[in-house]
């Protein structure tokens, strides 16, 4: 499936604009930030979904209450279902991954998780300890207060030393909490994220005042380019919302309903198939391909002696009218 995303006017100059701000915010010349985007001249950004639908989740269970049962469980059903990562607390990383066990599903681990307001130190003992105990990507939250007081320093060196505390082999994620965020500041958290080194950024927690929408979702597309990946998270429910969020730019999709959503995408390939079953058998009703052929033989061996009985009657009959109008034929 080929998706494409298009930079209208307003959405470019938003981006330049926030490009020049967040440029003077941590000392930088906006030309050398700009330099980091060139994908902003382009026009339009093209990706494709190559994948199934499996591959894009994050199965997540982040409630406070969730017991080691339920975790296990978790794991079980990314194991079944073929997600690409179970998400979870990080005093669960190590349960979590005695229960993948040797499976390839990766093991995400929140961070800072869900406020973002812990100290940058806390973060990164937070990361170190769940990477020890089996975590390959890391989910953290960025430091929403501070990013709109705009001290972006202190955010992106927040981001930064995330990133540096692990090997380059692990994902970082930064979760801006985008319902707490004007566009502006969601353009702004991208910009600082992708300059930080995170591999991605990630709508939101699913634990503050809303969760990701897709104009969103495709704005923070068009900020980070290839230059990061986008996650979308929080309130997806469905498999349409999930196909909303990839076609918006989404490579990624944290939610609580991966099993839902993984059945709902069975069934509307199942309905699919259902319905060019149908088409056929209705093409097919009025031809004899599709009739078992022993019946069709059958048909065609009565159409034939009917036919040839037809054809004897018809044959004797014209016979007799002949003999009638010329007797003397018969002789
Ligand atoms: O990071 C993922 C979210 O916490 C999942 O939220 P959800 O329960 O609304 O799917």
């Amino acid at each position: 499936m080929n998706f494409s995303l298009t930079y209208d006017k307003e959405t470019k100059e938003l981006i330049q604009n926030r490009i020049n701000f967040t440029s003077k915010r941590i000392n930088i010349l906006p030309e050398q930030l700009r330099a980091v985007f060139p994908h902003l001249l382009e026009t339009e950004m093209k990706f494709k979904m190559n994948e199934d639908i499996s591959s894009y989740i994050d199965h997540t269970l982040l409630k406070p209450d969730a017991t080691k049962e339920q975790i296990k469980q978790l794991c079980q059903e990314a194991i079944d279902n073929k997600f690409y990562a179970v998400c979870v607390n990080s005093n669960r990383v190590k349960e979590a991954f005695e229960f993948l066990g040797k499976n390839s599903v990766q093991l995400a681990a929140v961070v800072g998780f869900p406020l973002g307001v812990t100290d940058t130190n806390c973060k990164i003992f937070e990361t170190e300890t769940a990477i020890d105990n089996g975590a390959t990507e890391i989910d953290m939250v960025i430091n929403v207060g501070r990013l709109k007081d705009e001290e972006y320093f202190e955010v992106l060196s927040d981001i930064r030393e995330v990133v540096k505390s692990v090997d380059e082999s692990v994902k970082v994620k930064v979760i801006l909490e985008t319902c707490l965020l004007t566009k502006e500041l969601i353009v702004d958290a991208c910009i600082l994220s992708v300059i930080g080194g995170a591999s991605f950024v990630k709508t939101s927690t699913g634990f503050s005042q809303g969760g990701a929408k897709v104009e969103d979702v495709r704005l923070m597309k068009l900020v980070v380019g290839d230059l990061a990946e986008v996650k979308a998270s929080g309130g997806v429910r469905s498999y349409e919302d999930a196909m909303k969020m990839i076609a918006n730019g989404a490579t990624r999709i944290g939610t609580s309903s991966g099993v839902k959503i993984s059945k709902e995408k069975n069934d509307v390939k199942q309905n699919q198939i259902d319905s060019i079953s149908d088409q056929n058998l209705n093409r097919n009703s009025s031809s004899s391909s599709f009739v078992n052929p022993k019946i069709a033989l059958c048909g065609a061996f009565l159409t034939a002696a009917i036919s040839g009985f037809f054809a004897g009657y018809v044959y004797q009959q014209n016979s007799q009218n002949s003999n009638k109008k010329n007797p003397k034929k018969k002789k």
